[in-house]
């Protein structure tokens, strides 16, 4: 295993260990970091924990059922924690997510749990969000004009993600990965970008969501302890 790799499977391990315990649902992230604490979540079921999981991606649905994890409907239910990566978390705990471009059902299951948990490597961490590329996810049948709307509204970069074909969410709607550079307001720009028609949702998560911000450093995992109000 790499080095990345390790980093990641102490981050998602621990995660699962510090916050689930039997009996709770938890909503499992996507992407290679949430991977390890699906692992994890698979070994404490197999231990004889009783876990039932929500997943946010088809991706993260099909590793729960190879695990042999329960899943449960979601529809937006009350869960207790959900534990997912970031690709950009800033100083003030706000995030990019949608990398792996399930930023939908990513934002709806942390809306939706009691305590949401980030697990990321150091580099994810930065001072504002804006380095990574925001991305928009959007209905196909409006994605000309969003792409003009955002490019002229902000003076935004915009690319569509994908080539021929495009890249699809679960969803079945496209993404729109957008450069604004440095952001000051991630909250503001999230509700300027949703009252654009044919914008679903966005990756950037105000930072009223995030409950804790685990690191893998190379000396063990990190608790970031939150310095500005919520
Ligand atoms: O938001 C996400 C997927 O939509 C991921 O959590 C994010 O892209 C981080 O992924 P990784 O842990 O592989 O770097």
């Amino acid at each position: 295993m790499s080095a990345a790799d390790d980093s990641k499977r102490a981050v998602g391990f621990a995660a699962v260990d510090r916050y689930v315990r039997s009996g709770m649902c938890v909503g499992l992230g996507t992407g290679t970091t949430a991977h390890w604490a699906i692992e994890r979540a698979g070994e404490r079921v197999a231990a004889g924990d009783a876990l039932t999981a929500v997943a946010t991606s088809h991706a993260t649905e099909a590793l729960c059922r190879e695990r042999g994890i329960p899943l449960v409907p979601f529809a937006g239910r009350e869960i207790d924690v959900a534990i997912d990566g970031a690709d950009e978390v800033a100083g003030d705990w706000s995030l990019t997510k949608g990398g792996g471009g399930a930023l939908f059902r990513e934002k709806a299951v942390a809306l939706a749990a009691r305590t949401f948990v980030v697990i990321v490597t150091p580099e994810k961490l930065v001072k504002r969000l804006g380095a990574f590329r925001t991305p928009v996810e959007v209905v196909p049948f409006a994605v000309e004009y969003v792409e003009r709307a955002i490019a002229s509204a902000f003076g935004a970069q915009v690319v569509r993600r994908g080539g021929d074909p495009p890249f699809l969410t679960d969803n079945g709607n496209a993404i729109l990965d957008c450069a604004f550079g440095a952001i000051g307001d991630p909250a503001a720009l999230d509700g300027e970008l949703r009252g654009i028609h044919g914008v679903v949702a966005t990756g950037l998560f105000s930072n009223d969501l995030t409950d804790a911000v685990l690191v893998a450093e190379p000396d063990g995992v990190r608790e970031l302890t939150r310095r500005s109000p919520r």
